[in-house]
C-alpha cells in the first residue's frame, strides 16, 4: 500500500500533528462520482489511510453524514413527512453509512466500533461517552452515527458535539469540494480558496463551511477546523501531519484558552 504518511527518512520522523481528530465524512463525499449512493472505492480509499493513521498511535473518530441518501431538510413537507420525522429518516441514513464505513475498515483489519446517539443495539453500540474514549485509547476507530439523534440539527454539528465530548484535538471535516472558498465553487468558477480564516470570518463574511451551531460549538471549545477534499486520495493522512491543505479554520491567533 503506498505508504501516504512520512516515514522515518534518514532518522527525521515526523510526528503527527494531533493525537486525536474528529474526522466528519459528508454523506456526498462518500457517494464519490455520485453514481451509487456509496462507492466502495471511497470507503476503501479513507479505511486504507486510517489504517496507516491509527498504526502511528493517532487516535480516530469519525462522524459519518447521510445526504447521499437522505436529508430531511430536502424532504420535509413532503409527502405527509415533518421536518422531525424526515429528519429521523436521515439519521437512520447515516448509520447505513456508518456501517458501511465499519465493514470497509474491518476488511483490512482496521479494529471499529459503531456507536448510535439512539440505540438499534442489534447492529451497533448506544453512544456512552466514556466507552467512546475507551475504545480511542485501545486503539479502534469509532463511528458515530445518527448524528446529535435529534432532529433540527446537522451531522456537522454532531461532529462538533463529539469532537468537544472525547476532547479531540482537531476537527476534519472531508468533504466533496477543496476547502472554503469566498464563494460557491460550483457556481462561480472564479471562487477563490481561502487557506486560512477565523471563526468570525465565517460568520461575518457568511461563508457556508458549516452550520452556525458546528462552527459555535467548536469557537466556543476551541476546536480547529480542517476543511479538505475527501476525494484526493492522502488528504486525511496530510492534513494529520499539519500539511497546508484546503482551509484552516481556527481563532487566528490564542485560542481563549478555559480557565481552571
Ligand atoms: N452497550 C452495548 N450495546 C450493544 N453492543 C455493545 C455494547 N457494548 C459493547 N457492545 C459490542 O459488544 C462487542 C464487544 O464489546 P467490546 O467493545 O469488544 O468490549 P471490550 O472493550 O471489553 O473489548 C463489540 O462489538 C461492541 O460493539
Ligand atoms: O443530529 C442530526 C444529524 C443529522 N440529521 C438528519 O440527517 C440528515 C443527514 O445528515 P447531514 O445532512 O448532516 O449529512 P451530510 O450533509 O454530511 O451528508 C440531515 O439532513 C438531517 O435530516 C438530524 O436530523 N440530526
Amino acid at each position: 500500500m503506498l505508504n501516504l504518511l512520512p516515514c522515518a527518512k534518514f532518522g527525521n520522523f515526523v510526528p503527527p500533528k494531533w493525537n486525536r481528530v474528529l474526522l466528519k465524512v459528508s454523506g456526498e463525499a462518500l457517494s464519490g462520482d455520485g453514481q451509487q449512493t456509496i462507492d466502495p472505492k471511497i470507503t476503501m480509499s479513507i479505511a486504507t489511510e486510517i489504517s496507516a493513521i491509527t498504526r502511528l498511535g493517532v487516535q480516530v473518530a469519525i462522524v459519518v453524514g447521510g445526504g447521499n441518501f437522505f436529508r430531511g431538510s430536502t424532504w420535509a413537507g413532503a409527502s405527509g413527512l415533518d421536518r422531525a420525522t424526515a429528519d429521523y429518516i436521515g439519521m437512520m441514513a447515516t448509520v447505513m453509512n456508518a456501517i458501511f464505513l465499519q465493514a470497509s475498515m474491518e476488511s483490512i483489519g482496521v479494529q471499529t466500533r459503531v456507536q448510535t446517539a439512539f440505540k438499534i443495539a442489534e447492529i451497533a453500540e448506544p453512544y456512552i461517552r466514556r466507552r467512546a474514549i475507551r475504545h480511542l485509547e485501545k486503539g479502534r476507530v469509532v463511528i458515530f452515527g445518527a448524528g446529535t439523534g435529534n432532529p433540527f440539527f446537522t451531522t456537522d454539528t454532531a461532529a462538533a458535539l463529539r469532537a468537544a465530548e472525547i476532547n479531540a484535538e482537531v476537527m476534519f471535516k472531508a468533504t466533496n469540494v477543496d476547502g472554503v472558498f469566498d464563494s460557491d465553487p460550483k457556481k462561480n468558477p472564479n471562487a477563490a480558496l481561502l487557506k486560512h480564516v477565523s471563526y468570525k470570518d465565517v460568520f461575518s463574511k457568511g461563508l457556508s463551511v458549516m452550520d452556525t451551531t458546528a462552527i459555535t460549538l467548536c469557537q466556543e471549545n476551541c476546536i480547529p477546523v480542517v476543511v479538505f477534499n475527501l476525494r484526493t486520495h492522502g488528504n486525511i493522512s496530510k492534513a494529520l501531519m499539519g500539511e497546508q491543505i484546503g482551509t484552516l479554520i481556527d481563532q487566528k491567533g490564542a485560542c481563549a484558552e478555559t480557565v481552571v
